[in-house]
């Protein structure tokens, strides 16, 4: 191969061709000096950020109080699921089995519970924050299982009444599933709707129930039904250890200011001299329990051998008519009384034969209804001393699907 002649014309490219590559290996050199400058700018100013984050942990651990909780050892400390855990009594119950010391795991889709009712124990290390909906199945180790997971108040649960029935059936079988497979004990949260609108007065839990399937209130009623009968199977068939709580109607703190039931209603309604809203002719009758009361009741339970349904109730028996004048006598405002039409299928009659509850567990209500209303009341005036506008209660009649 020849080479080839030096020309002129060649020598001149060939000099352009080496600026060129001078000026770009001087270009990669002053880019490269300059990302470096910037890494070291940008890394001395994250250190710094950190640093910052570091002191306010420091700070955050420091004021952060926990209320006090029982020193429980290995072998008496449980690890206790309380699905539906950031709802109304869900969140009660788990302030109770924390302060005896227990492992507490909340699962809440917050659908109706919400994270300010915990919030007191965010970051302590017996607790545990699970955002999930127990309709999928969840794979976690415990002792025990409170399975209080379900809207309870009627506008809640005919809101989608599909989804409170898969809640009430998927939920429960993902629930019970989990009981089998790590030997946990399972208290299911039923309800007085099972007994529909009563033919025997008042309600022992022989009772088989006088349910409308097909009604607007089916959805909970039909779906806690089942959710007793998967119970039992999974007992019979699975050796699984189950306990069933039918509760009566429950008041308290922390219920949502649009949680649409009578009591958060009318207290509403009270504080802010709105009429007070009775839905029918006001003779229906319910018997109501405090919060505080009922948690106690689930403890017992959980903690006795009796796995049958037993009842969990204030036998205290009222009309709503009588429950309206009385809390708008507590509130001490002007309210009217009004009413509305008939909700359908509202159960005309209500209170629970505590008899078993009381043999068995040794349990019965303990706060008078007027204390329950008091505490309650000055609750719902402070939530609604924070809030900007003027709250209106959830009106069951405007409710889809009601
Ligand atoms: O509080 C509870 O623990 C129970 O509440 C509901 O049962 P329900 O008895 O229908 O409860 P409310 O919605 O509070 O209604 C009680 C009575 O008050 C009436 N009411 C309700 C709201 C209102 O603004 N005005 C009014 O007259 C209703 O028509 C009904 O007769 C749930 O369906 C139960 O599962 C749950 O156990």
């Amino acid at each position: 191969m020849h080479a080839r002649p030096f020309t002129p014309r060649r020598g001149f490219l060939a000099l352009i061709i080496s600026a060129i590559s001078c000026l770009i290996v001087f270009a990669y050199c002053t880019m490269e000096g300059e990302a470096k400058t910037r890494n070291t700018t940008v890394d001395a100013h994250i250190d710094a950020r950190l640093a910052a984050l570091e002191r306010h942990i420091e700070r955050m651990h420091e004021s952060k109080v926990y209320p006090d909780v029982r020193n429980l050892n290995y072998k008496d400390r449980k690890r206790i699921l309380v699905t539906g855990g950031a709802g109304f009594v869900g969140s009660h119950l788990v302030d109770r089995l924390m302060l005896e010391g227990h492992e507490v795991i909340v699962v809440d889709n917050y659908f109706t519970g919400r994270k300010k009712n915990i919030e007191q124990w965010i970051g302590h290390a017996n607790f545990e924050m699970m955002h999930h909906d127990i309709v999928n199945p969840l794979f976690i180790e415990v002792d025990e299982i409170y399975h209080l997971a379900s809207p309870a108040s009627p506008p809640h649960y005919m809101y989608n009444p599909v989804k409170t029935i898969k809640t009430n059936t998927l939920g429960t079988i993902n629930m019970l599933g989990l009981a089998k497979r790590t030997r946990a004990k399972l208290l299911l949260a039923s309800t007085s709707e099972i007994y529909g609108d009563p033919e025997i007065h008042p309600q022992v839990e022989s009772y088989w129930g006088h349910v409308n399937p097909i009604g607007p209130r089916a959805c909970y009623d039909e779906g806690k039904r089942v959710a007793e009968t998967l119970c039992y199977a999974y007992e019979k068939q699975e050796k699984v250890s189950v306990c069933v709580a039918r509760i009566f109607n429950t008041f308290g703190p922390r219920m949502h200011m649009d949680d649409g039931r009578v009591v958060s209603n009318f207290v509403l309604q009270a504080l802010q001299n709105l009429p007070l809203t009775i839905y029918g002719d006001g003779e229906q009758t319910r018997s109501f329990q405090y919060v505080s009361d009922l948690v106690e009741g689930l403890i017992l339970l959980m903690n006795s051998n009796y796995s049958l349904p037993v009842n969990l109730g204030n036998p205290e028996e009222h009309t709503i008519q009588e429950f309206a004048v009385m809390i708008r006598d507590i509130v001490g405002g002007s309210s009217e009384i009004v009413t509305k039409p008939a909700v359908i299928d509202d159960p005309r009659r209500r209170r629970p034969d505590i008899t078993l509850a009381k043999s068995l567990l040794g349990w019965s209500p303990k706060i008078p209804l007027a204390e329950g209303l008091a505490r309650t009341i000055a609750y719902f005036r402070k939530e609604l001393a924070k809030s900007v506008e003027p709250i209106r209660p959830l009106d069951l009649a405007a409710t889809p699907g009601s």
